[in-house]
């Protein structure tokens, strides 16, 4: 048999579909799994495929099956796994074969083995995959870290099999080392604000307008045609509509409200906390998260405090025109505080990331894929220095048009004890961003107050101190 031109090693839910995405691409894919029975229930249900596969029990068939200098991505549950598969890999590779990670990992831990990997003659790259299941077959987003050249041996392999935006592939090399696992991180921060918000959205026409799932499934189908047409607003539609076997009622109402979270979303948060930059509807998303897990204090809290008497409501369509708007303003915010954090991550690592082609290589494959990247795409294109997308003319006209439905939909959910946290920290970001007089001043004057830690004057440049007298910290 021909030797195989790539591997991929792991064959969980992404790893088999990335590697039949290969075989159906043309490349001959060899294959290897920990666990040997899903190695041969892949090889199974290879189907048409099957003569470009090679399906292989151990490591050593393994590189054995794929002709140097050899490709091979591994595709494991992240974290010491893939330390383990590198260190297992290692010693039975030659120079100038490429270990690719295409696992969520933490891109602290692919700069390390950036540097592990140094003088081993092996090239290493961290690789972002985003697009789940059917992605991952039919065309994933790919986020490429490492060096510009190793990325250029794969290229046509990985641009063959990422998805396509009006032919567009939606695979690029994004900067050195941890560039690319640093750009899913934040890919699935926006996700989880972009769920959180979608979610604090189903709760408004839930609870507040009293509207049953395929209600509210109409009302996401409606707007998937509009300005939030996305990936996940369409599954949004998709999984209200959908009834239970068994009890005959949506599942979305038999589906326990605690959500899990794997860790990307908190790097997100950590990362951009470390840099200083505000991602505060990414952070609302991740709280949110962890606040549903807590079923029982949540129980509890409820049984002590109940909830809040409702208010008289609006006519529901004028709340719902205003839901659509709202839920635009937050991705405004979720998106700019992405991008301004991978901003500041590009300085410190001098990444060089290239904002306007992360936003075209999201605009298909990936889970946050929608139109709204498009017009993000042409927002960096046209004015790629701008602080935050905010700033920029479309987006500009985007806050002024939706400011209002925001604001009506905040005010309306805190007065009727409905969460929307990550709604309502898109308002506070956009109102403590635009206003030049913040309170700041007071905090400085604390500070200086218990800690001697000094204050700057409008009036005098230098440091300063306040004349505080009496007892101080
Ligand atoms: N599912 C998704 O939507 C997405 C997932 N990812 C990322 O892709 C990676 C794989 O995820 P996914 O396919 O969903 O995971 P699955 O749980 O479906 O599969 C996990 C894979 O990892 C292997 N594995 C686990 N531990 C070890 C180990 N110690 N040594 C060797 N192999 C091991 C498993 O092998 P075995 O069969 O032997 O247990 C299996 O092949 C993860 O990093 C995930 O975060 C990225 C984008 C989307
Ligand atoms: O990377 C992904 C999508 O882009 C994975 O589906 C990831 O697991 C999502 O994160 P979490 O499990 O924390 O919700």
């Amino acid at each position: 048999m021909a030797k195989a031109e790539i591997g991929v090693i792991g064959l969980g839910v992404m790893g088999a579909n990335l590697a039949l995405n290969i075989a159906d691409n043309g490349y001959h894919v060899a294959v290897y799994n920990r666990t040997t029975s899903r190695t041969d229930e892949f090889a199974a249900s290879a189907g048409e495929l099957a003569d470009r596969v090679t399906a292989c029990a151990t490591l050593e068939e393994f590189v054995a099956a794929i002709k140097p200098p050899r490709p091979v991505i591994i595709m494991v549950k992240a974290g010491a796994p893939v330390d383990e598969q590198i260190a297992a890999l290692q010693p039975l590779l030659e120079a100038n074969d490429i270990i690719i990670d295409a696992g969520n990992a933490n891109f602290r831990d692919t700069m390390r083995r950036f540097t592990d990997l140094e003088g081993s003659g092996l090239t290493f790259i961290g690789m972002g995959v985003s697009g789940g299941e059917e992605g991952a077959r039919h065309g994933p987003s790919i986020m490429v870290g490492g060096a510009e050249a190793a990325w250029k041996r794969v290229e046509p392999v990985l641009t063959a099999i990422s998805a396509k935006y009006e032919g567009e592939a939606c695979a690029a090399w994004l900067g050195e080392n941890g560039a690319g696992h640093f750009v899913k991180t934040i890919h699935n921060g926006i996700e989880y604000a972009d769920m959180q918000m979608i979610a604090e959205v189903y709760g408004v026409m839930r609870d507040h307008l009293g509207m049953d799932a395929p209600s509210i499934a109409a009302v996401f189908s409606a707007w998937s045609t509009g300005p939030l047409d996305s990936y996940l607003i369409d599954i949004t539609a998709e999984v209200l509509k959908v009834s239970d076997v068994v009890s005959n009622r949506p599942i979305v109402d038999i589906i326990v409200d605690a959500a899990g979270q794997k860790g990307t979303g908190r790097w997100a948060v950590i990362e951009s906390q470390m840099m200083g930059v505000p991602a505060t509807a990414i952070e609302a998303a991740v709280a949110a998260r962890s606040l549903s897990a807590m079923r029982a204090e949540r129980k509890n809290a409820q049984v002590r405090f109940g909830l809040p008497p409702q208010q008289a409501r609006r006519e529901g369509q004028q709340v719902i025109d205003d839901l659509e708007k709202a839920l635009l303003a937050g991705k405004v915010a979720a998106y700019a505080q992405g991008f301004a954090v991978m901003t500041a991550a590009s300085a410190e690592f001098d990444w060089k990331l290239p904002m306007a082609t992360t936003a075209r290589i999201w605009r298909a494959g990936c889970i946050i894929r929608s139109r709204f990247l498009d017009e993000i795409a042409t927002a960096f294109t046209d004015t790629p220095d701008v602080a935050n997308l905010a700033m920029t003319p479309a987006f500009s006209k985007i806050i002024e048009e939706t400011d209002g439905s925001l604001r009506r939909i905040v005010s309306e959910s805190v007065l009727n004890g409905l969460p929307v946290p990550a709604l309502a920290s898109a308002v506070s970001y956009f109102d403590t961003y635009r206003r030049e007089r913040g309170t700041a001043n007071l905090i400085q004057a604390q500070r200086d107050f218990f800690g001697a830690h000094g204050f700057e004057r409008f009036d005098a440049d230098g440091a300063h101190h306040g004349p505080w007298g009496g007892e101080q910290g």
